[in-house]
């Protein structure tokens, strides 16, 4: 199987835990793309009755050119449930996200969420955080003052740029910096630092965060809960 392939089977399990009258967070990227699918056909097809928010405009086009009712996330109260996409995951559920460049709207949702649930497929889970490089939303205020800061702190900065040579902007018109860790000891202590630094704005250490992840693998998609 494809690794598009192990995405889909994970985000078309999760959609599982979608029913009527619920109301859905929905994630941002490759994976999620699927789930929204999937959600898509169910209120078409099975008149499923949901009400979402959204981390990102890519998806709240997609889901509303299929029907889903989509709502800003302060009109909404704490949501039932919200499906996301990550981008590395360890054994004790910590998380990097940000790789499509949501993670602010993506961290808002979930944390104004009673459960949270990853999809990922099986190249995701990793024993340590940091192979992939840590995002950060940056103010362009000052942008190079504080990548000169995180190079002193021998954090491995560097803007996001596109295939074409152009500055990755947010959905609110950030920059998005990177930080090439190779490995992250101690992914508390580093989200409390990067918390407290002036324009950032967000990082991509998602902590404590979520409940449940669908795994697409080989043998086929695998639940795994997390105990606290
Ligand atoms: O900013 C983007 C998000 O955090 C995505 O959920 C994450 O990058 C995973 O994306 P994908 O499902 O495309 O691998």
């Amino acid at each position: 199987m494809t690794q598009s392939e192990l995405k889909q089977t994970a985000a078309i399990k999760a959609a599982d835990a979608v029913h009527n009258d619920m109301t859905i967070g929905l994630g941002t990227g490759s994976t999620v793309y699927y789930l929204v699918e999937e959600l898509g056909r169910r209120v078409q097809e099975d008149k499923l009755q949901i009400d979402c928010a959204s981390t990102s405009k890519r998806t709240f086009e997609q889901a509303q050119q299929l029907g889903i009712r989509m709502h800003p996330l302060s009109e909404m109260q704490t949501l039932d449930l919200t499906i996301d996409g990550a981008d590395e995951i360890d054994a004790h559920f910590q998380g990097i996200k940000g790789g499509g460049a949501a993670l602010t709207y993506e961290k808002i949702v979930a944390l104004n969420s009673k459960h949270n649930l990853w999809i990922v497929d099986q190249t995701k889970l990793v024993s340590q955080l940091g192979a992939f490089p840590l995002p950060l939303e940056v103010n362009p205020f000052g942008c190079q003052q504080l990548i000169d800061r995180l190079t002193q702190e021998g954090l491995h900065p560097k803007l996001r740029y596109t295939q074409q040579k152009k500055l990755v902007k947010t959905d609110m018109n950030n920059y998005i910096v990177d930080l090439h860790l190779e490995q992250i000891k101690h992914p508390h202590l580093l989200a409390d630092w990067l918390d407290h630094q002036s324009g950032i704005i967000e990082h991509g250490l998602f902590l404590d965060l979520v409940n449940e992840v669908v795994v697409g693998q080989a043998s086929g998609p695998k639940v795994i809960a997390e105990i606290r």
